[in-house]
């Protein structure tokens, strides 16, 4: 199969896990005889430090083209004096606006081998395996007004969705539960917020449509208690912008690192952007200390969703297994005897199981 991505490796440690992330796409086309091209472009602020806005316009149309998009992480500390519109993060949230990308699916599965490595008790981590659906383009982040005024004496956000936003973001969570455990939460804040309450209504009149998924509501602040207290309770979350934000970086705690958690954000017709789900990480970028996991892992996720190649992409995740199992680690996860390698190594070593599997395959072949 011949497959176009565009790479946005952007900011601090994105280059870094996008080259893990494209060595993982090279080693699948190399095992399974696919053709992936790649094409690099800026964003964030790269790309204002390059052409003085954080999406120039040949990023967004190699994007419209692609295939399939990743992307590594904006912003740092060098932009973040500019003024709102101009901040690396536009560059972010107007590519996932321009492309419609409105649904955010954040696995969050708590691997065997690093279940010491969480500071939760291994006994609450085990066996938590959800996915969090955010909704990705509306909301507090997009809506307008937002700005400062009476002299910078107040200032306004605006959390506002249009009932077809909502009913889109809660149909994808309800098909999402029901391939995999038939449980929904929608976390909301309904006990304060009319966009939530709207929310509540419009769950309670999808579920109907999906009557083998077992719905509950939740407020947020519950939620985020329980996410680390109780979070095997979970299946599918599902939850608007800024709450899915939240969130997914508190419940990456259950895996141990924030440098494990993968991200898609797709719309219907299956294309995607891919993206770890942590940011730019100025405080560690240039010292080769990134795990690349997160995004490695996302690769597995575009293989699945926008390719369809579901042998593949369990490749990928069977040999982060195995680095895993091999107890390789980067800084960010504390694995007692462990070996601790930099990010570029691990990389390597994911690489070179999808490789070395490959090899065993063919000798068997030959063999048969
Ligand atoms: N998707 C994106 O591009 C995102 C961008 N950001 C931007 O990133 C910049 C930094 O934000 P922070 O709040 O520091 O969040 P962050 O996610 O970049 O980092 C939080 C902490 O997690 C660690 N960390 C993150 N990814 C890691 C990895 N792969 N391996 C090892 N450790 C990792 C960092 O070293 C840091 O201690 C800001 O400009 C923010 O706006 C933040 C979140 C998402
Ligand atoms: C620009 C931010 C909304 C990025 C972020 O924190 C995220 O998508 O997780
Ligand atoms: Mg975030």
């Amino acid at each position: 199969m011949k497959k176009h991505i565009v790479l946005l490796p952007g900011d601090g440690i994105g280059p870094e896990v996008t080259k893990a992330a494209k060595q993982v796409l090279e080693a699948i086309a190399g095992r399974y005889q696919h053709t992936f091209t790649f094409e690099s472009h800026e964003i964030g602020g790269a790309a204002i430090d390059q052409q003085g806005t954080p999406l120039p316009e040949d990023t967004i149309e190699a994007c419209k083209k692609a295939d399939a998009i990743f992307l590594g992480a904006v912003g740092g500390p060098k932009w973040d004096q500019l003024p709102g519109h101009m901040r690396p993060e536009k560059g972010l949230l107007g590519i996932r606006k321009q492309l419609g990308l409105f649904a955010n699916l954040r696995p969050v599965q708590a691997f065997q081998q690093l279940l010491h490595a969480s500071p939760l008790k291994p006994e609450v981590v085990a066996g938590s395996d959800l996915l969090i659906v955010r909704e990705l383009t509306g909301g507090l982040y997009f809506g307008e007004p937002r700005e400062r005024r009476d002299n910078g004496q107040s200032v306004v956000d605006t959390l506002a969705y249009q009932r077809m936003e909502i009913e889109r973001i809660v149909e994808k969570a309800f098909e999402s539960a029901r391939v995999r455990r038939k449980h929904l939460t929608s976390v909301d804040k309904a006990n304060v917020l009319e966009s939530s309450r709207m929310w509540r209504e419009i769950v309670e009149e999808k579920k109907v449509d999906y009557p083998d998924v077992e719905v509950e509501h939740m407020l947020v602040d519950a939620a985020a208690m329980k996410l680390v207290t109780n979070p095997s309770s979970f299946d599918v979350l599902v939850t608007e912008n800024m709450f899915g934000d939240i969130l997914s970086d508190e419940a990456s705690v259950l895996t141990g690192s924030l440098g494990m958690l993968p991200s898609a954000s797709v719309r219907e017709d299956g294309v995607g952007l891919y993206e770890p789900v942590h940011g730019s990480a100025p405080d560690i970028a240039g010292e080769n200390k990134a795990n690349p996991l997160a995004s490695i892992l996302s690769v597995a996720m575009m293989l699945k969703h926008s390719f369809g190649m579901h042998e593949e992409a369990e490749t990928v995740e069977a040999a982060v297994q195995q680095v895993l199992q091999s107890r390789y680690h980067t800084q960010d996860l504390k694995i007692s005897n462990g070996v601790l390698v930099s990010g570029s190594v691990l990389a390597s070593k994911v690489v070179d199981q999808i490789s070395a599997n490959d090899t065993t395959e063919h000798i068997m072949r030959c063999y048969v």
